[in-house]
């Protein structure tokens, strides 16, 4: 097992991060789990768990405390914390935790991050200018944003839109062959580094409705899609489409890649979260640390009412253990026999 812990920041105060992370701890053996400490305020601990919390001062005291209590390194929070009511105070409190999360897991002090939800919303309002954490991510780590890729994992299928965060009527005009490659080439190159699949399968979808229907419903499959796929190809990684959207999710149609590489938001983010809600993982690709977080958001609409699932923030936590330990046993995380650029 490794000596360093995992960071997970508890996301928006106000949201259902605190409540989740805490029952990760609270069935810590039941779930699996790897020791973690969490970042952010205490107090969205206490407003909605009873259980043991120890203050500690860095994460190299997390895995001593971790069999005891909640390991909880303090981000102040200057307004109160209720859980439902989103405050600017909270998203503040939630960037900070998110910013030292990273930094750690830059400086090689903890073996990943995982972040707990926050509100894009809250986050626009205190000036946050990226589209969401992984782009913020991303940047702490100086990779440009058209190299990382925002994946949704589960057990049967992985996902990656190419476009994120944007309205949906700008995903066409943000689609370019270029794009679309370099999401690509980062899944790959992302299944192999932290999943370990040595030569990975990417099935790429179509955007127009059957996949353009040559042409006829729409031009992007041939003016930029195809084009990206054929340089795939020559670069000798395994990539198949453009495939229409609505036929490629089926469970044969699953067995035959990887992972889905999309258009656009729900495109990716529709079938993974109907198949896999309870245990669907974040994980940005292309970072040179390991960052994951669960699939579902800040849920202020049960914030304080002990419904919240910890499934998927386990499984976060569960895959990005893995993944840094897939990372640790890879003497050469790119195979040289694919004749990829770095
Ligand atoms: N990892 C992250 O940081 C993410 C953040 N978000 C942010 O979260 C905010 C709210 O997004 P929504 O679209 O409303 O999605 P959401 O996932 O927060 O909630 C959607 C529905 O699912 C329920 N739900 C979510 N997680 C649950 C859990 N663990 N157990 C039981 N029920 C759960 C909620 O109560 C709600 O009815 C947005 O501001 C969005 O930007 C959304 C997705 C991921
Ligand atoms: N829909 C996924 C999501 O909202 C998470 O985005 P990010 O904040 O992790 O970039």
């Amino acid at each position: 097992m490794s000596a360093r812990p995992i960071a997970l920041t508890l996301g928006d105060p106000a949201g259902i991060g605190p409540e989740v992370s805490a029952k990760c701890w609270q069935y810590r053996e039941e779930f699996g789990l790897a020791p973690f400490l969490a970042i952010g305020d205490p107090a969205s601990l206490a407003a909605v768990w009873d259980g043991p919390v120890a203050a500690i001062d860095g994460p190299e005291e997390a895995i001593d405390a971790f069999d005891e209590a909640l390991p909880v390194l303090a981000v102040s929070n200057l307004g109160p914390c209720v859980p439902g009511e989103p405050s600017h105070t909270g998203a503040r409190c939630a960037l900070e935790s998110l910013e030292l999360g990273v930094g750690l897991a830059r400086s090689g002090s903890v073996d990943a991050v995982v972040t707990g939800p926050v509100s894009k919303a809250q986050l626009y309002q205190i000036g946050f200018t990226h589209p969401g954490q992984t782009e913020f991510v991303a940047e702490r780590c100086g990779v440009a944003k058209s190299n990382v890729a925002m994946m949704l994992a589960g057990p049967t299928l992985r996902c990656v839109p190419v476009t994120t965060h944007i309205p949906l009527k700008q995903a066409s005009a943000n689609l370019s062959e270029d794009l679309v490659a370099a999401k690509a080439r980062a899944t790959l190159r992302g299944l192999i580094r932290n999943f370990g699949i040595e030569r990975p399968k990417l099935a790429i979808s179509g955007l127009n409705p059957h996949a353009g229907e040559h042409g006829a419903l729409g031009d992007e499959e041939e003016t930029i899609i195809r084009p990206a796929i054929a340089t795939l190809r020559e670069e000798g990684w395994d990539v198949t489409g453009p495939l229409p959207a609505d036929t490629m999710f089926h469970a044969r149609a699953r067995a035959l890649y990887d992972a889905a590489l999309c258009m656009y938001h729900d495109q990716a983010l529709i079938p993974l979260k109907a198949l896999h809600f309870d245990d669907g993982v974040n994980f940005t690709l292309g970072l040179p640390i390991v960052r994951t977080s669960p699939d579902h958001g800040t849920a202020f609409d049960i914030a304080g009412m002990d419904m919240a699932e910890p499934t998927a923030m386990a499984a976060a936590i569960r895959v990005a253990s893995e993944a840094a330990a897939c990372r640790a046993s890879l003497s050469d995380p790119v195979p040289s026999a694919i004749n990829a650029p770095q």
